[in-house]
């Protein structure tokens, strides 16, 4: 009962607490923590990753399992076999940041990928423990590079495949997964990995990276994750044509086929799973939008590169605002500039001029007038009510043509014609295309009306990004604010100064939105949780943090910011009366959870790389 804390004891019924004190693991340990029972034994044990424990298996446990004479027998320590292992992976000792230097990352993923191929709780204390390090292998940006290779990179499956080939099989293939319980899927169709275009089937990488975050930051049992890629074809004509490529070489769906394919799945996978979490992930835009609208009010779904990014880039804004000595209730004066009208520019518009007008008083006016702060800039220039063809999504924010003649723009200008005209707080580059924030449009940004421009450039992976740190410090200096969608290293200043480089991308949220809806039991991802869940995230760096130029944490502090932006999203579905509990706690325990023991139970449910007892019985 020890762990239980005093708060919490307060707060249950007497019969709960009665329960607990006599199973306290019941709630205060996740299941990881828990005796598992295996129907086999020997090798078969040490060829499945979930529960291989390798030289560390005790000798009692090699006995137990039948492993005697199967193993070494020097029984190591988990932290003896992870030196070992640490010590082969650091001969490769090169970090994937600053650019594509390409061999070493990959080799770098390759063994790492091997160990999590035959065990994943020394795979995932790996990564958790050196999540700076390897958290750019494993995801952002290496992992472009492993999706770009992918073919070659291939040995063992990992997650499922649903191909337009399966279609009306899809409902019973589900069912070949071997994992009874799964809490999160993340889906993409390859359509538009990370700024690389359509890279096919090869695109499963990057729903394998995501789902190793939520394992790594947000404590989700790796037994319980789900990487999924729906093959419908693709339109890259160079993959379409390689003899290696592993996927349907046929030209994507289009329409009501393509849309048939996702239903089914969708259908599929909620029906084996009725509890879980799909996270779309990098498909190209004209169906994130609308596969979003489709299905977010009737199945527990979100799109990470609209809403996930849209919350990390709001939480990135206010920290700008603040960095500028001013309150957070300033925002709505920021002058922003978007470049880039896909699915993640135009998720951060909806959503910011959200935010501002929240702030402004949620009325007809207070929405315009957040509208009027933003100018977005796409591949044909400054988008204007005078566009032909206008995306619908982008329509609510195009310029009116009453604003254009005193601004000295029209439809078509260029980045740097709007940056000269409109002297923004703020440019924020969604555009996937490298070097956009080029010299004339940071010397541009010199004249901005704000004391701490910002600059996001937020296009991944590192080739992708709009310009550099070093760039943006070396002709703005010191006061700019920096982020960046992938990792780079801070700059030196000179004189003791440095150029903080903040690495603003989804991983800070999309953790927390999918283990706060889980253990919420929300059945919908409703706005406002994604809004606590970015105002938490916002809210999370400290004053002086921030004034320094400091407006994302480190990834070191993931799983720390990921609690707390799960227990954020917890509350918010208390509060919206959207959530029906998690297993044993129910929907009106949940809601009597003070803030501290929402914490708490957040915390106790996150699994960590522990590993578990097994126990032996036959079939
Ligand atoms: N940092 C993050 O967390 C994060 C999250 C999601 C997406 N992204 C990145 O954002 C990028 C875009 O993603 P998307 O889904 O919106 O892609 P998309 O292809 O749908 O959109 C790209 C947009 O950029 C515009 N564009 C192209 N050339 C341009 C130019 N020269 N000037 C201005 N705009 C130009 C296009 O017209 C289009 O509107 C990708 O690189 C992706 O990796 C980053
Ligand atoms: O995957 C990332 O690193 C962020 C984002 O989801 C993207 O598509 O670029
Ligand atoms: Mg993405």
């Amino acid at each position: 009962m020890s762990s239980i804390s005093r708060n919490l004891r307060r707060s249950l019924a007497p019969d709960r607490l009665r329960r607990l004190s006599q199973h306290p693991r019941e709630y205060v340990t996740s299941e990881c923590h828990r005796p598992v029972v295996l129907h086999k034994r020997g090798p078969d044990i040490l060829h499945d990753p979930w529960f291989n424990r390798g030289t560390a298996f005790s000798m009692t446990e090699r006995d137990r399992l039948g492993l005697r004479g199967l193993l070494p027998p020097n029984v190591v320590s988990s932290q003896q076999q992870i030196d070992r292992f640490m010590l082969d992976l650091k001969r490769l000792q090169r970090y994937a940041r600053d650019g594509p230097s390409d061999t070493y990352p990959l080799a770098k993923w390759r063994i790492l990928n091997r160990l999590h191929d035959r065990n994943e709780t020394m795979y995932y204390k790996v990564l958790i423990d050196n999540i700076e390090e390897y958290a750019p292998i494993v995801y952002t940006p290496t992992v472009g590079l492993v999706c770009q290779n992918y073919s070659g990179l291939f040995r063992r499956p990992r997650g499922m495949y649903f191909s337009a080939e399966d279609r009306g099989e899809m409902m019973s293939m589900v069912y070949n997964w071997p994992a009874d319980q799964v809490d999160m899927i993340v889906v993409t169709d390859g359509s538009r990995i990370l700024g690389l275009g359509d890279l096919g089937v090869h695109g499963i990488g990057i729903a394998i990276g995501k789902l190793d975050l939520y394992v790594a930051a947000a404590g989700i049992n790796p037994q319980r994750v789900l990487p999924v890629m729906i093959d419908v074809g693709t339109n890259n004509e160079k993959l379409l044509k390689d003899p290696l490529y592993l996927g349907l070489q046929e030209h994507r769906l289009e329409g009501d086929e393509y849309v048939s394919v996702i239903d089914e799945f969708m259908e599929a996978v909620f029906t084996r799973w009725p509890n879980v979490i799909v996270q779309f992930e990098d498909f190209q835009s004209k169906w994130a939008f609308r596969l979003l609208q489709r299905y977010r009010k009737t199945y527990r779904m979100f799109n990470d590169d609209v809403q996930g990014t849209a919350g990390v880039a709001i939480a990135g804004l206010l920290g700008a605002v603040r960095a500028q000595g001013r309150p957070m209730i300033d925002f709505p004066k920021q002058r922003i500039v978007v470049a880039g009208a896909g699915s993640a520019g135009i998720g951060v518009v909806n959503a910011a001029s959200r935010t501002m007008a929240r702030m402004l008083g949620n009325n007809d006016v207070a929405f315009e007038s957040a509208r009027s702060q933003f100018w977005i800039v796409d591949a044909h220039g400054l988008i204007t009510e005078d566009r032909e063809d206008i995306d619908p999504d982008a329509r609510p924010f195009a310029r009116r043509k009453s604003e254009l003649g005193h601004q000295g723009l029209s439809e078509g200008a260029s980045l740097v014609e709007v940056v000269k005209k409109v002297k923004p707080d703020v440019i924020l580059g969604l555009s996937a295309v490298g070097g956009l924030f080029s010299k004339e449009v940071l010397e541009a940004l010199k004249d901005s009306s704000s004391s701490r421009p910002a600059i996001f450039a937020m296009s991944n992976p590192t080739k992708n990004a709009e310009c550099t740190p070093g760039e943006a410090f070396s002709i703005l200096g010191e006061k700019v604010i920096f982020a960046s969608g992938s990792p780079f290293h801070d700059v030196d200043l000179g004189d003791g100064k440095i150029g903080h480089s903040n690495q603003g991308n989804n991983m800070y949220l999309f953790p927390g939105i999918g283990l706060g809806t889980l253990l919420s039991g929300a059945r919908v991802i409703s706005d406002g949780m994604l809004q606590a869940a970015a105002e938490r995230l916002a809210s999370y760096m400290k004053e002086e943090e921030v004034l320094e130029g400091i407006i994302y944490p480190p990834i070191s502090r993931i799983r720390d910011i990921t609690k707390e932006v799960a227990a954020a999203v917890v509350r918010e579905a208390v509060a919206e009366d959207l959530a029906e509990g998690y297993r044993d706690m129910d929907a009106r325990e949940l809601a009597r959870l003070s803030e501290e023991e929402t914490n708490e139970y957040v915390k106790t449910n996150m699994w960590s790389p522990v590993y578990p007892t097994i126990i032996y019985k036959k079939d």
